[in-house]
């Protein structure tokens, strides 16, 4: 199906909603084809007031799954692992469950309980908790492994976040170097991602960047400024920092084989259904939209922080919108509207 052209009118709609659903800062870049459309609705800043612009930088959560999956895919690609692997052929000891693969943990089906369940079961008493704390992975991963598993390894489709953090110790076991160095060396310096970071423990987002508003649960609309964190608890799973340009590049470059070997690309785009319009890969996401059109990407939320990043199959036309809130589903749910409006170019219901 030819994808219908970009809808400026509707893209702005649907920043606008995240807006009235009380994000203080939204944006969305659209590349289609070498042209870009670049929107901004509101404030980077409640305190000074700036106003947000599509060249803000941003905590980009679990889209970072994507950039650990990416490494190891190009490991693989080097012959240093398989994805059949067990993950104790490489970290000996580290799972009790020695049937959990290399792909499972990619694919959220290893069955690893999600620890964040349990840092964040209540969101800012929980995030407040963790913000300046700097966790090792084995600390993480020992939290999860306090839980019983949620299901057999290679089983159904189960988010969580462990996956991606064993991931990351895979990459420093295997490359001997830190999952930052990692990212720079093989995905940012690559690409010439000038907006993109990996600076954890560091509090700080480098350069002009929006900051981030927590929604305390309950009905109260009162907003935490969750800007400055370590993000030590998501790290592999989601500390990277980027902007909307930077992850169309990214992902239009996946998408067009140039970031792993075509073998590599095939099995990232081997579905487990996550429902009837979603499919989950190897850290990335499939979503069908309305008009037919599969797009390719990750989505992320880090408190403050809502991303969705897309791209079509062919890595020509990418989208990643953004707003600055969190644990405020109505929020959330006006993300799904940029693509439409990107890719389907209608006025999204
Ligand atoms: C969903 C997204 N996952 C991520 O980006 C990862 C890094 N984030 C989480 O697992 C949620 C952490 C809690 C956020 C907090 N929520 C709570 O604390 C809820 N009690 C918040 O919303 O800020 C993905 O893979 O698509």
């Amino acid at each position: 199906l030819p994808a219908a052209a970009p809808d400026p009118v509707a893209l702005r709609a649907a920043l606008r909603s995240a807006l009235a659903n009380g994000a203080p800062g939204a944006l969305a870049r659209v590349d289609d084809n070498g042209r870009a459309h670049r929107l901004a609705e509101g404030l980077a800043d409640r305190g000074t007031k700036r106003a947000i612009t599509a060249e803000d930088r941003f905590r980009i959560g679990s889209v970072t799954k994507t950039f650990t999956t990416v490494v190891l895919l190009q490991l693989v690609d080097e012959g240093v692992l398989k994805l059949d692997d067990p993950v104790v052929k490489h970290l000996p000891g580290a799972l009790p469950d020695k049937r959990i693969t290399v792909r499972h943990l990619l694919g959220n089906r290893s069955g690893l309980y999600d620890y964040t369940n349990t840092l964040f079961a209540r969101t800012v008493s929980g995030f407040e908790a963790v913000r300046n704390k700097v966790f090792t992975h084995r600390q993480l991963l020992d939290l999860s492994l306090a839980k019983a598993a949620t299901g057999s390894p290679g089983g159904a489709y189960a988010y969580s976040n462990t996956n991606f953090v064993v991931a990351g110790m895979l990459i420093e076991k295997l490359t001997g170097t830190s999952t930052g160095t990692a990212y720079r060396e093989r995905i940012i310096t690559p690409l010439k991602l000038a907006d993109t970071f990996y600076v954890h423990p560091d509090t700080a987002l480098p350069g002009k960047h929006s900051r981030g508003y927590l929604t305390s649960d309950g009905s109260g609309t009162s907003l935490v400024d969750a800007t400055r964190q370590t993000a030590s608890w998501a790290q592999s799973a989601g500390a990277i920092i980027s902007s909307a340009r930077d992850l169309n590049t990214f992902f239009s470059a996946l998408l067009r084989g140039e970031l792993t070997s075509a073998a590599r690309l095939t099995q990232m785009r081997r579905w487990t259904a996550v429902n009837s319009t979603q499919g989950y890969g190897l850290g990335l996401r499939r979503r069908d939209l309305s008009c037919g059109v599969s797009v390719y990407g990750h989505t992320g939320a880090v408190q403050g922080y809502y991303t969705y990043s897309f791209t079509s199959g062919d890595g020509k036309r990418s989208v990643t919108s953004f707003a600055n809130a969190s644990n405020n589903a109505a929020v959330l749910n006006t993300l799904p509207r940029t693509l439409e409006a990107a890719f389907c170019g209608t006025q999204a219901t």
